[in-house]
This record gives structure tokens, sequence and C-alpha cells, in this order.
């Protein structure tokens, strides 16, 4: 028996080590072939299972392997190594990277230019389809699928994407904002609330699920409509409905939380293993399952009567291409079986909502790091919108345009810039054919599937494309990794490399023009990508931007946002303060946010992890203690 035991273990290392080692030699061979310099890992550290075991695997390659092979290279290997190095693997090593390992060659790129090439070419750089099996978890949907069936996808999609329905998300945004800060005001404790990251992810979720489902949830303490659809009620119902064990937005949470035991835990484990994490990720699976099986069966009940919902209604028109045209015969020729159709209705609720978050999240903090950006915000939105005006009439058409020229869009894009919500957008030469390319002025071959990672947080701090100051923060030479949206207003490098307004060649359906105002500092083509670029680039990103600046205009326009201080002086204590004092006093609160921020790490997307949070006061304008006159 124990031999027996011997001898399949001694096949087993020797059939890994044959792989290890021949898989090594042929992918360093194939990293040669390129011309480019090259360095060796002994495992694919873009691979999800060895980022969560990078503490197992990078010590023992460091003990086992001379430093010179891996002191540099490592930086590029450690999870989260995007937002944690940010662009000083490549000042170091060149703005692009080039990684053989046993599976693999991987080529990281910061280079503007690369990035640019990559992304126009949708055909010879597709999307590595393997690394996205997770968001297939409900039915392939349109960011799982390449080629033809994407196409078909998004054309069915995009439609719902227009300037109407980004007016509707205008109003949403101005109406959720309301219901947040009602919620912050009715909630803190000694002006202090600490649930900035939670609400706004639910600011996020009721938005896109208003707009794009015409689903309204609401704001504890705040009641529907009366024109609310009754089918729809129990989704926004506070309480589990009827056969249901969690609420709607419950099982969402749920669902997020837990995508990584999700995805790592074969099915069978998940749903039979006694573990607490294992059960609370099957609950939120089956319940966010039956919510979508009981809408489709209602959508498709709507459909066949002719109803049409509210908004984007993406539910819709997903179900009518399928059930209205089958008994059309078919017209368009495009039919979506019901589990694409619930796949892609959790893709939009997915992307429609954590990242747009996190950009609200991120730039509250950051704002009440940054007084002067505030109040300079401010300033600009009773410029544009009125000191005093109603959120309720403000004019979607005539007022969007200005607000994204103005400090509105500078603090949105400047957090898009610093902290990103995907900080690496994965691409591939396609597998059966090469692809040249022109890296740093040179014409390279990149083998047959060869990913490439686009480094977002790099390429947005690549000094070549970005004008740069001395860090007024830190007091290094630029100021490339802090957090300033006066940059904004720096003038544009030069005419001919503006951003090109210039739409694609094919319509690939969704919003076509710039994502930055015209009248704003220009990034170069392929250095400002939080939404990616090119056909492949984010269908939501007009209404992300859109939802982004009518929330914070709501906000700011009534109120400002203040570290909280309560760890250290009661409020009694701080009255009795001197200014250095409170100078003094509110320096701790922002070191304490920006480390913080610091920790933020990506699972899904770039957000603070492990219980990490910034304690903030929702203060009325008038009424601040430090925002009104400190300076960072
Ligand atoms: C600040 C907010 C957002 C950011 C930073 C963002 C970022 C991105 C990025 C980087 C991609 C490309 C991903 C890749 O190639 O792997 C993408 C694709 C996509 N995004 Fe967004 N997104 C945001 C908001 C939204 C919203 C609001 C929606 C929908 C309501 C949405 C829906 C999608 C979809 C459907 C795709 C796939 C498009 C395709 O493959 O054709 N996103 N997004």
């Amino acid at each position: 028996m124990l031999s027996a035991i011997l001898l399949i273990t001694g096949a087993f290392v020797a059939w890994w080590s044959f792989n290890f080692i021949s898989g090594l030699r042929h992918n360093i061979a194939r990293a040669k072939s390129t011309g480019l310099p090259y360095y060796v890992v002994p495992v694919n550290p873009s691979n999800n299972i060895a980022q969560a075991l990078g503490f197992i695997w990078i010590p023992i390659w460091k003990l086992l392997v001379p430093k010179k092979y891996w002191e540099e290279i490592v930086d590029v290997c450690e999870n989260n190594w995007q937002h944690r190095k940010k662009f000083a693997p490549f000042a170091k090593m060149g703005e692009n990277i080039l990684i053989a390992t046993p599976t693999s060659i991987t080529l990281h790129t910061a280079s503007p230019d690369v990035i640019h090439d990559i992304t126009s070419r949708r055909d010879d750089f597709p999307k590595p389809l393997e690394y996205y099996g997770i968001l297939a978890m409900f039915g392939r949907n349109i960011v799982t699928i390449e080629g033809a069936l994407w196409r078909m996808h998004r054309k069915i999609i995009s439609p719902s994407f227009n300037e109407k329905n980004s007016a509707l998300v205008f109003r949403a945004a101005i109406d959720q904002a309301q219901g947040m800060t009602d919620h912050w005001l009715r909630t803190q404790e000694n002006g202090t609330f600490k649930t900035v990251e939670h609400d706004t992810m639910s600011m996020a979720l009721n938005i896109i699920s208003y707009a794009g489902f015409g689903l309204r949830l609401s704001w504890p303490g705040q009641s529907l409509p009366d024109d609310a659809d009754s089918k729809i009620a129990r989704y926004a119902s506070f309480e589990p409905p009827e056969g249901h064990t969690m609420t709607f937005s419950q099982s969402i949470g749920g669902l997020l939380h837990h995508l990584l035991p999700l995805l790592l835990t074969p099915k069978l484990i998940l749903n039979h293993f006694p573990l607490q994490v294992f059960k609370e990720a099957k609950d939120a699976r089956d319940n966010y399952d039956l919510y979508m099986q009981e809408f489709l069966q209602q959508k498709i009940q709507d459909v066949r009567r002719g109803d049409r919902g509210v908004g984007m209604d993406l539910m819709g028109s997903l179900v009518a291409t399928s059930y209205q045209d089958k008994q059309a015969g078919s017209k368009a020729g495009i039919q979506l079986d019901d589990s694409e159709i619930i796949g892609n209705a959790f893709i939009m609720f997915l992307a429609g909502h954590e990242t747009t978050a996190n950009v609200m999240h991120f730039t509250m903090l950051e704002l009440a790091n940054n007084p002067a950006a505030q109040r300079r915000l401010q300033q600009d939105i009773d410029t544009i919108l009125g000191r005093d005006s109603d959120p309720a009439t403000w004019n979607y058409e005539e007022k969007v345009g200005v607000m994204q020229g103005s400090m509105l869009g500078a603090v949105m894009n400047e957090t898009l810039r610093v902290l990103p919500p995907v900080v690496e957008v994965p691409k591939k030469s396609t597998p059966t054919k090469e692809q040249t390319i022109m890296i740093d002025g040179v014409r390279r071959t990149l083998p047959a599937n060869t990913y490439l990672g686009l480094c977002v947080t790099g390429c947005q701090r690549n000094p070549r494309a970005w004008p740069a100051r001395p860090s007024k923060i830190t007091g290094a030479p630029d100021d490339l990794n802090d957090w300033v949206p006066e940059r904004w207003f720096r003038p544009s490098l030069s005419e001919d490399e503006k951003q090109s307004d210039v739409p694609e060649s094919e319509d690939f359906g969704g919003y076509a023009g710039p994502d930055t105002s015209a009248s704003m500092f220009r990034p170069v083509q392929g250095s400002f990508i939080p939404f990616s670029e090119g056909p492949r680039s984010c269908i939501g990103r007009r209404l992300a931007i859109v939802e982004v600046l009518a929330a914070l205009a709501y906000i700011f326009q009534k109120y400002s946002i203040e570290n909280a201080v309560d760890d250290w002086a009661s409020n009694d204590e701080v009255a009795r303060m001197d200014q250095g004092q409170k100078e003094t006093l509110y320096k701790k609160a922002v070191q304490r946010s920006r480390g913080v921020i610091e920790t933020c790490e990506t699972r899904i997307t770039l957000k603070l992890h492990n219980g990490q949070f910034v304690p903030l006061s929702l203060v009325k304008r008038g009424e601040e203690r430090f925002v009104d006159w400190f300076d960072s």
C-alpha cells in the first residue's frame, strides 16, 4: 500500500516537474522572440489562486533563487501591486514589463501609445475570457463573450444607454443623494457617521435599480411614491418577502461580498459544507437567482401584454428581443435565452453599482482631506446651479456640460485617475495568430496568446503624459500620486496630442463622446482609461459620469463634509480650541484618512476591505468647524 502511494506521488512529482520545466522553457523562448527584456517568475502572478497564495510561494521563491533574479520583478507579483506600487515598477523597469512563467507570458504596460493601439484593435487583442468566469455565474453576458456573439449582445443593450436615460439617471441621483444625506442626518452620532462606503453602495444600487430596471429601492424611513407599481414593491421591501430569506438589496450585497468563495469553491462543497461563509454565499446567490427568475417571468408577461417598463427597462428590452421577436417571427434574428437575459441583468447591477459607488465614496473622503478643493467645488456649484436653488429644477440638458467642465468634473476625474475602480484591463493577443505592435518606437511581434495588462493606475500616473508639479503632501518631485483636482485646469500637452473626439468608424453602441470636458486638461490617448478605451470600453460610462456629477452637486450645494475628530476630542473640547489646536487636530484626522485610503485593494473593484472605514461628519454649509478655513 505504502509503496503504491509513494509510486503515485513520485509519478505526480515527475509529471508536474516535467510540465513546469517544459512550460517555462517554452514561454521563455516565446518571450525572447519578442526582443523585449523579460523576467522569469515561477508562478503566473495574475492567476486568482496564485494571488491568494502569494504569501506562500513568493517567500519560497525568494529563498530558493538568487536576489538578482527577483528583486525588481517581485513588486509586480504581489497581490494588489497595481494600486500599491503605482507607476514605480514602470519607472524602474520601463513602461512595458514582460513576464514569462511556466503557463503564460504577460506584458504589463503603462505606455499610452501601446494601450491606445491595443484598445483600438479589438479583433487583434480580444478579452481573455478565461478571466471572466465568475461573471457568467448566472448566464453568459456582454462582459464574458467575444466576437459576433458580443456584437449581438452589445447591439441589444446599447440603445438603452441614450441621453434620455442619462437625464433619468440625473434625476434619480439627485433623489437618492437626498435620501442618503437625510439618512446620515438621522443616524449621525455626535455628528459622526461611519457608513459612507455602505451607503454609497446602496445609493448606486438604488439608482441603477430604478433607472435600469424600474425597481424603486429607497432608504429606511422613505416611503415608496404613490405611483409605484405594486408588483415591484417586493424588491424595495426592508423585510424579505414571501419565499425569500433576505431582501433584494441584501441578496446583491451578499453576492458581491462573497464573490470570491462563489468563484473558487466547487458548487458541491459550497452547497453542502457546513461553513458560515459558504452558507451566506449560497443564500445570497439563491435569493438573488430567485428574485431574477421572478422578475423575468413578470417581464415576459409585461412584454406579451405590450407594457413598457420605466426608463431604460433593461430587462424588458432583453426579454423583448427573445419573446416579442419569437412571436413576430424573430424579425431581428437576435434571440437571447433566459440565462443570457438574467446574466446580462446581473452584469448591469454589478458593473453599474460598485464602480460608481467607489468613485462617490473616495471623492467624498478626498474632499474632506482637501478643504480648499471642497470650497472651490461649492463655489462652482453656487455659480452653475445657484446657492439656494431647488435641485428639483436643475435641468439636465442645460447644466450637465457646464457641470462636467467645472470643479465637479475635476474632482470626479481626479478620483478616477488616482483610485480607478478597475486597476488593470486584461486583454490578450489572438489565440492562433501573432500580432505586431510598436513598443518604444520599435515594431515588435507578440506571440499568439500573449496576455496583456493595461495598467490603469500606471498609465494614469505616467509623467510622459501627465504634467506634474512638486508634491505639496509628500515633498516628492511630482504630485502624480496625490489627489489634486486642480490639475484638470492645467493646460493640455499640445493640440495634436489631445484626446480624439472622432467617433469609431464602426458604431459599437453606447456613448461615443469623450469622457472629459473639452474645456479641461485633455489627457493624451491611452493615458486616462478608467472606463477602458475603444469598442470594448464601458457602455455605462456616461451614466456613471452623470450620476456622480448630480449626486455631488446635491450633497455639496447643501452640506460640507469633514473628517470626524471625535476619537481625539469631544464637541465641547473642539469648541474651546484655538485655530492652531484645531489645525493640529484636523491634520491628525486627514493623516488617518489618507492611511486608510492607502489600504484599499482590488477584489472585484478597488475599494476598502476588511472593515476599514473613515468616519465623517455631514454639516450644513455655514456650520463647518474645519473645512471652511483649513488648508492641507
Ligand atoms: C465609475 C464607474 C465605472 C467604471 C470606472 C467602469 C469601468 C469599466 C471598464 C474599465 C470596463 C472594461 C472592462 C474590461 O474590458 O475588462 C467596463 C466595461 C463595462 N461596463 Fe463599466 N464602469 C463604470 C460604470 C458602469 C455602469 C454605470 C454600467 C452600467 C449601467 C457599466 C457597465 C459596463 C458593461 C456592460 C461593460 C462591458 C462592455 C463590453 O464589454 O462591451 N459600467 N466598465
